[in-house]
Parts: structure tokens; sequence; C-alpha cells
């Protein structure tokens, strides 16, 4: 790979698009050459986000529009549902990263039944790799096409995963209550995300129905060898960024909760993103804020038997876009931190 990268970013007029233009044009080693947009396809970036002006962007084009020959790295940023056809028509040489839910369940019956159409690029998806970089790392290094998690399986599954793997906790009976920032709605205009409607208030929602039950069952399963059931329940919070997820879990056998901390803190040991916070203390999305971090909590419970564990990330970054360039990160051999070493923006 040549010493820059050619990226091209489709849906870079909405907000985990604006984050990847933000984050990459930090970064050393990537030169953005294509945006596109739907609606607003012929503006200039600066139009959109003024945020993102005096760059030297490219102006947003439709995808129809994007010479392909000079990109190498393409993110795509679209609504999940429009994506899979848009990357399997894509040139070989084109690595991806797909921020959408496209590629995410491996199972295209599952993919049908929790989406609501048939999976339109099954042959693709079978050399997919998923991207949570921590647990997935090896496979997403040799991935032409990585699926990036959502959101609030990211802040989920970190937490639990090597847990699981190594039999400390239940595999059943996992309750996992997130919470979310309005951003992870995306910018398009819906009523449910009036100022009026989320302001002064939290409210559940996907109550036992949400798509990412059975994402992260898929990744719990990975990571257990058997089916894992867990009980999720999504809530919008009055705040633009930020995902918290509080997960009750059963210890197993004598363990304690101050096992499972020890466990995480060697797991985690010498990974860039993620800390584990000292026993007993407990993230909070303000502290995550613009950053690439997981910061993962992990406390005793009153109850005897069981253990409480908290993973706060930013939705728009470690939950989407941040996540995403530590996948090209390592899918093209670069540092994994490169351009993503920002610190959060506390307070
Ligand atoms: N927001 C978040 O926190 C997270 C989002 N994701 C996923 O990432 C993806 C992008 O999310 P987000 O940035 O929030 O979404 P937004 O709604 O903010 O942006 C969507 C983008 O896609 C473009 N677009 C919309 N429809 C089409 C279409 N039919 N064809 C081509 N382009 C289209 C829009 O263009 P225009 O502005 O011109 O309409 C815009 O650029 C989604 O799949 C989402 O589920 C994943 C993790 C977290
Ligand atoms: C607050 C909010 O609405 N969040 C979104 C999830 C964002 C995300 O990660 O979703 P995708 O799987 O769609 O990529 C939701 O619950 O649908």
């Amino acid at each position: 790979m040549s010493e820059t990268v050619n990226i091209a970013i489709l849906g870079a007029s909405g907000y985990t698009g604006a984050e990847l233009v933000r984050l990459l044009v930090r970064h050393p080693r990537a030169r953005i050459v294509a945006l596109t947009a739907d609606r607003r396809a012929g503006q200039p970036m600066e139009a959109v986000f003024p945020h993102l002006g005096g760059l030297g962007l490219p102006t947003m084009v439709t995808i129809a529009e994007v010479d392909w020959s000079g990109v190498d790295v393409c993110f795509c940023a679209l609504p999940h549902g429009t994506t899979q056809e848009v990357i399997a028509g894509l040139p070989q040489h084109v690595k991806v990263v797909d921020l959408s839910a496209d590629f995410r369940l491996f199972d295209p019956e599952a993919y049908a039944q929790w989406y609501g159409h048939a999976h339109m690029a099954t042959d693709l998806q079978k050399s997919v790799a998923y991207g949570l970089t921590e647990i997935h790392r090896e496979k997403v290094k040799a991935a032409r096409v990585v699926a990036n998690p959502g959101c609030y399986p990211t802040a989920s599954q970190l937490p639990l995963i090597p847990l699981l793997e190594q039999g400390l906790v239940q595999a059943e009976d996992i309750i996992i209550d997130a919470k979310s920032g309005v951003s992870g709605a995306g910018r398009s205009a819906k009523e449910s995300n009036l100022f009026t409607e989320v302001t002064e208030g939290i409210h559940p929602y996907g109550v036992a129905s949400h798509r990412h039950s059975p994402e992260i069952e898929q990744g719990l399963g990975w990571a257990t060898g058997k089916d894992v059931v867990v009980n999720f329940t999504p809530h919008l919070m009055p705040m633009s960024r930020g995902i918290l997820s509080s997960i009750y879990v059963k210890l197993v056998g004598e363990t304690t909760a101050e096992d499972l901390h020890a466990a995480l803190v060697k797991r985690y040991a010498g990974e860039p993103f993620v800390r584990v916070l000292p026993f007993g203390t407990a993230p909070q999305t303000r502290f995550v804020r613009g950053s690439n971090f997981c910061l993962i909590g992990v406390f005793k419970d009153r109850v005897p038997g069981r253990a409480i564990l908290f993973g706060a990330i930013d939705n728009l970054v470690k939950g989407a876009s941040g996540q995403a360039i530590q996948n090209m990160n390592v899918m093209l051999g670069f540092p994994e931190d490169m351009g993503l070493e920002q610190q959060p923006l506390f307070p």
C-alpha cells in the first residue's frame, strides 16, 4: 500500500460521515478523494457542516459519480438496507468498512427476519469480517469488507465477551439496559427525534424487539460456542452523543466480581482504546465524548452471585466512525491508533 491511501466516504452528509471526515483529515496516511450524499449531492461539505470548512474537501456527489479507479478504501455510512448492493458492486481493489447493519448478521435468514427484507449480497457476506476490533482483529486484518458493529453492540459486547470466553459469567439471564444520545438515530428528520420529544426525559424504545439484540447474541454466541439470549432494552437520552450500557450478570460457581474485574484488566491490557476503570468505579459518557475509548466499570452487586458491568462509548466514535478507522488501520497494517489519538472532550 502506498504512503497515502485514497478514501471515499459514502453518506458524508450524515452524522457518522461527518465524524469520519473530522477524524480522517487529521490521519497522516489518509487523503479524502470522494464524498457522497443523496439529497445534498452537489453541495460542498461546508454548506452542510460549517465546522468542516476550509479543508480542501471534494464537493459531495452521488455514488454513481464516484471514480473508483483512484479509491483504495471506502467507508460506507449509508442507511441500512441501501448498502448491500452498493458494496457488492464495488471494484475488487477497494477495501470497505461498512458502518451500516447490512453485513453484521452472518445468517441471511436472521438478517431477513430482523431487517424485513432478503439479504441482497449473500455470497459477499461469507467473506466479511465483523469489526469489533479488539475481539476480531485477526479476521479484520485479512478481510476486504468489514462490517463495523452497531453502537449498542460495541458498548455491550466489549465488557461481556472476555468473561463469557472464560466461563466466568452465566450465558443465561444477561440483562443489558442501555442508554443512547439522539445522534444515534442519524440526522434525517423524524418526529420521534424532535427536541420536544426527547428533551427533559428519558424513554425506552424497541422494547423486546430491537434489532441490536440478535447482533449482540451473535457475538456472545461466537464467544461461548452456544446460543445466547439477552434481555436488551435501549433508552433515548436527552443528550447528543454517548452510550452507556449497564449490564447485569450472574456469576459462575465461586467467581467473584473482583475476579471479573481482574479478567477484564488482563484481557484489555495493552489495548489502546479499552480502559477498565478501578474496581467499583462507574464510567460516564462525558468521559469518552469525541474519543475512540470504551470505558468499562465492574461492581459487586448487593445480591449474592451477581455483578454489574458498565460500558461507555461515544456512539459516533467507538460506536461508529472511530472504530471504522481503527478497522481500516488494522486492514492496511497501519498503527491501530493512527488518527485516533484524540482525548475525550471533557467536560
Ligand atoms: N448515528 C450513529 O450513532 C450510528 C450509525 N450507524 C449506522 O451508520 C449509517 C449512517 O448513520 P448516520 O450517519 O447516523 O445516518 P444519517 O441519516 O445521519 O446519514 C445518512 C447519509 O446517507 C445518505 N443517504 C440517505 N439515503 C440514501 C440513499 N438511498 N442512497 C445514498 N445515500 C443515501 C444521506 O444523504 P443526504 O444527507 O443527502 O440525505 C446521508 O449522507 C447507518 O446505517 C447507521 O445505522 C452505526 C453506528 C452508530
Ligand atoms: C438512538 C438510536 O436511535 N439509535 C439507533 C442505533 C444506532 C446504531 O448503531 O445503529 P445501526 O444498527 O442502525 O447502525 C437505533 O436504536 O436504531
